[in-house]
């Protein structure tokens, strides 16, 4: 099939490149990205984006040896949340679960100096990720800029809230999935969003899992299906990017009903 279109002389587009042994030639698909050529293209832009630094890099090379490595965001996400913070110029970012502080450090390295990135997490899913991510931070050049809280997200957003620790500028929630339409609802409600401020959400296309109507016996894809959903309703501008696992960019535009 592919000789035959290349014979017909059709322009090379990513349909070809699909088949094509130099693009997809010894690439194994990946859970998020579905296709070879998916891992190819996210591959090549992971390659073609401004490097991470040596303690980002470092982070994700010690959280191999932990259990659960896949939480790790993609490199692209921690360069698209660095390209959001210089763009809007943020000075107080909030993150809903750390694990190891990949991003954390990503984040703050991002800030100007006196900027902050306040992290949640209780460590529920893997708690020797704490230890790896208080040496990370502390062995960083930002560790004044990152503030860990080492407990429930909720119960630490109603604090955050309780101490007039707000608003922020930038949120970027990768935690627990039931709970995502809670932690939206309380920034906005509690006022830790400063105006115009994004919120950016990991995860929104679950391994394309949300993308199967049938596939409501999973809590996780059920809940996520429900957020993205839910988002949409009119409060919010919503822009879902195929980035990795999907990664939705939230900005509060309407006053609540
Ligand atoms: C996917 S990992 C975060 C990955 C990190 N942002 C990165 O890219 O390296 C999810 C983290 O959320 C934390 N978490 C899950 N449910 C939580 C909850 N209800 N409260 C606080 N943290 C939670 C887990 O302990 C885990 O460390």
């Amino acid at each position: 099939w592919w000789h035959s279109r290349r014979r017909q002389k059709k322009p090379y587009t990513s349909i070809e490149a699909a088949e094509d042994p130099e693009v997809v030639g010894a690439i194994l698909p990946d859970a998020y990205e579905g296709t070879r050529l998916a891992t190819a293209r996210h591959a090549f832009c992971v390659a073609h984006s401004s490097p991470l630094s040596d303690a980002v890099q470092q982070v994700a090379d010690r959280t191999q040896k932990l259990r659960m490595p896949q939480m790790l965001s993609s490199p692209l996400t921690v360069q698209l949340l660095q390209s959001i913070i210089r763009a809007s110029q943020a000075t107080r970012v909030l993150e809903i679960g750390t694990y190891t502080g990949f991003t954390a450090i990503g984040m703050a390295e991002a800030l100007p100096p006196g900027g902050t990135v306040v992290c949640l997490d209780d460590f529920s899913d893997e708690p020797d990720a704490q230890t790896v991510c208080e040496e990370a931070i502390a062995s960083s050049a930002v560790s004044g800029r990152i503030q860990l809280r080492v407990q429930q997200a909720l119960r630490g957003l109603k604090q955050l809230a309780d101490e007039g620790a707000g608003p922020f500028d930038i949120c970027f929630i990768d935690a627990d999935k039931e709970n995502q339409i809670a932690y939206v609802e309380l920034l906005d409600d509690a006022a830790l969003l400063k105006p115009g401020a994004s919120v950016l959400v990991d995860n929104t296309l679950w391994y394309s899992r949300v993308l199967r109507p049938s596939d409501k016996h999973d809590k996780a894809t059920a809940a996520i299906a429900e957020f993205n959903k839910h988002v949409l309703g009119g409060r919010w501008h919503v822009a879902m990017l195929p980035i990795r696992d999907g990664i939705t960019i939230l900005q509060r535009v309407a006053p609540a009903p």
